[in-house]
């Protein structure tokens, strides 16, 4: 039924780095040559650009990945205002998200192009609403999953708790990705060590701190450079 060529960008958490990884990958992607799209099952969180469009900093951070403009296509079927738990965001507004639509969202753009990038929202079980959440999503697409592991305290038992739910389903992991955070962990490279011991998938590389100038200004995309940096700093898995 898909195509099945791509990656699935899984977190260990919100905040951790997956726009970043997302886009790092898009153009490490694209340099090979390949049709490459993206995709969020659902973004929370909206700005207004300097045209006045309401738009989704993580949507522009693909987009800008891609080579796209803002707007068209759309990579992302629910678009909701506040920057919270997706499901409570639309239920406040009387709107129920569901799978099905996202499905249909997925399938219709992953057809246009040779693999696609799609990222998750939050961490791995992210609720779409009281019966469905993001992991069944990825379990119908079935791509293989790339995790993201924010370094910080905490974070060995969220990557082992995403490892589970994983193995749970059935995923394939083509791998993980350590990503340093604005602010840097004590014991970084002991704590990735303890996880390459523990993590059965590829380490795929570490992104250091995004240099200062080109850091990720709040809620606003990431810039080209912070994307250039973080692919100079990981490995593509073969698709
Ligand atoms: N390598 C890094 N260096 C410095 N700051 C970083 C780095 N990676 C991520 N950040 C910061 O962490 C924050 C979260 O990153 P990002 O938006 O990529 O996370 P996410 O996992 O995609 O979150 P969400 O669940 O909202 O989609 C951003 O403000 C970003 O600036
Ligand atoms: C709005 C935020 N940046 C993310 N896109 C969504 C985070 C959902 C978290 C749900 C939860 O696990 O509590
Ligand atoms: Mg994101």
């Amino acid at each position: 039924m898909y195509k099945n060529t791509g990656f699935f960008i899984a977190g260990t958490d919100t905040e951790v780095g997956k726009t970043l990884v997302s886009g790092a990958l898009i153009l490490k992607l694209r340099e090979q040559g390949k049709k490459v799209l993206g995709f969020k099952p659902v973004v929370a969180g909206t700005y207004q650009s300097d045209e006045g469009q309401l738009l989704n900093e993580d949507l522009e951070t693909l987009r800008l990945a891609l080579g796209l403009t803002a707007g068209q296509p759309s990579l992302c079927p629910y678009v909701l205002d506040m920057p919270a738990a997706p499901h409570l965001v639309a239920e406040s507004k009387g709107i129920r998200l569901e799978l099905n639509t996202v499905i249909q969202a997925y399938s219709e753009i992953q057809q246009q192009g040779d693999c696609i990038v799609v990222e998750g929202a939050g961490g791995f079980l992210t609720p779409l609403n009281n019966q469905e959440n993001l992991g069944d999503f990825a379990n119908q697409i079935q791509l293989p999953i790339i995790l993201v592991v924010g370094m910080k305290l905490g974070c060995i038992n969220h990557a082992l708790l995403s490892m589970e739910a994983f193995k749970t389903r059935n995923l394939k992991v083509a791998g993980w990705i350590a990503n340093t955070l604005s602010s840097e962990m004590q014991l970084l490279a002991e704590n990735i060590e303890t996880l390459r011991s523990k993590i059965d998938a590829p380490f795929l590389g570490s992104i250091p701190q995004l240099p200062p100038a080109i850091k990720k200004p709040d809620n606003r995309p990431y810039c080209i450079e912070a994307l250039a940096f973080a692919a100079q700093h990981i490995r593509l898995p073969s698709l």
